[in-house]
């Protein structure tokens, strides 16, 4: 099938951080206005940017590289609106973006301020909207939920629900992590609804972060980790312990975790592309995907950091359909099913379930 019918058709997407989603196009406007104040050196930058094959290590070296370029609340707010209408651009009707707060005293930015810069992204999409649409007696519709944006793209009028994931780094302290749980659970009737574990894999330890992991499944918010991005078995167990409602990746895992993750029945989000670049799956033939679909596990397509892998959800959905063989009905299908994993309440999943019905009217 094209491209074009894999973007026209309604998407779920659950699995993509904020900084790693930001456009190309955006990086390097950025990087030249640094270059030009003589932050940063604008070629070795260009390079960096625009390089496609990365290893897990230098995938976070240029996340370092990203949240240099990001760091100013005008930004933060600005690229949370871009991603999200490149999200709504392709038919994601709902969208769980993630990302960490960040504190830097030398701005003024603590991880609150960071948020609000955010939330401002969510609410920017509204009014640009607004200010484009050819009926503006729709407005007091539209406003009627802050956390449901519809963006102008052309003639269409597309409606996203965007919600909110706060991560801890793995390269943070107990203290911090817990800083990011309480922020989220004040800004609950914000639009965040949970927590992710992330960062570079192979830094931390799991007891530094259960504490705050711990807390916030107590309180209720929900959880997702990224589990088994590279082996180790140990805190691979000792995360599907905590029953999160998902999981990212799982990668590397042994027979032991796999039957464990079955019988639990947790949610996978899976992100190909990533995988693959990253080495963390030696190649798309040999993916974890086909197991999973085959054995009806529950899963979701993502794309996990779309700028640094320069793919989006249409790429994916593609991707997917054309590596393991499945027409556009299965891949409608799988599509449909991942509203039963997202993080919100049931009367947003029937929203959903409509127009993923009247979608299908239309095929
Ligand atoms: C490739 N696989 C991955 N594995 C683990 N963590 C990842 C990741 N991709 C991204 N992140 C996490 O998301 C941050 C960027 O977005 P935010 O600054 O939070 O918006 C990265 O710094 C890393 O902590
Ligand atoms: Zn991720």
């Amino acid at each position: 099938m094209e491209m074009e019918g894999w973007v026209s058709m309604p998407k779920v997407e659950l699995h993509a951080h904020l900084n790693g989603s930001v456009r190309d196009s955006t990086l390097l406007e950025l990087a030249r206005v640094l270059g030009e104040k003589g932050v940063i050196v604008f070629s070795d930058v260009e390079h960096v940017i625009l390089k496609n094959e990365r290893s897990l290590t230098e995938v976070f070296r240029l996340f370092d590289l990203i949240h240099i370029l990001t760091t100013d609340h005008k930004i933060i707010t600005r690229i949370t609106k871009e991603v999200i209408e490149d999200f709504a651009s392709e038919n994601v009707v709902y969208l769980e973006l993630r990302t960490t707060p960040k504190k830097n005293d030398s701005i003024g930015m603590s991880k609150r301020s960071y948020l609000e810069a955010v939330l401002e992204g969510i609410k920017a999409v509204n009014t640009v909207d607004v200010a484009f649409r050819p009926h503006n007696a729709d407005v007091s519709n539209v406003k009627r939920s802050s956390l449901i944006n519809d963006t102008c793209n052309g003639s269409t009028r597309k409606k996203i629900y965007v919600r909110l994931l706060l991560s801890i780094d793995r390269r943070e302290t107990t203290e911090a992590a817990m800083e990011t749980v309480k922020l989220a659970l004040e800004m609950r009737n914000l639009g965040v609804v949970g927590i992710d574990l992330s960062g570079n894999p192979i830094v931390g330890e799991w007891m530094t972060f259960f504490p705050a992991l711990k807390f916030a499944r107590e309180q209720g918010l929900y959880i997702t980790l990224h589990c088994g991005e590279v082996p180790n078995p140990k805190e691979i167990r000792a995360m599907l312990d905590l029953l999160p409602q998902r999981i990212g990746h799982a990668c590397c895992f042994e027979e032991e975790e796999w039957k464990r993750l079955k019988s639990l029945n947790i949610p996978v989000e899976i992100c190909l592309t990533s995988n693959i670049r990253t080495n963390s799956v030696r190649s798309i033939e040999v993916h974890h995907f086909a197991d999973l679909y085959n054995s009806k596990h529950p899963l979701v397509i993502c794309t996990d950091d779309s700028g640094v892998f320069s793919t989006s959800v249409s790429k994916e959905y593609n991707l997917a359909a054309s590596a393991f063989g499945l027409g556009r009905r299965e891949i409608f299908q799988l599509a449909r099913n991942a509203i039963e994993y997202i993080f919100a309440d049931d009367e947003v999943k029937r929203e959903l379930k409509e127009i993923f019905n009247s979608a299908e009217l239309d095929q």
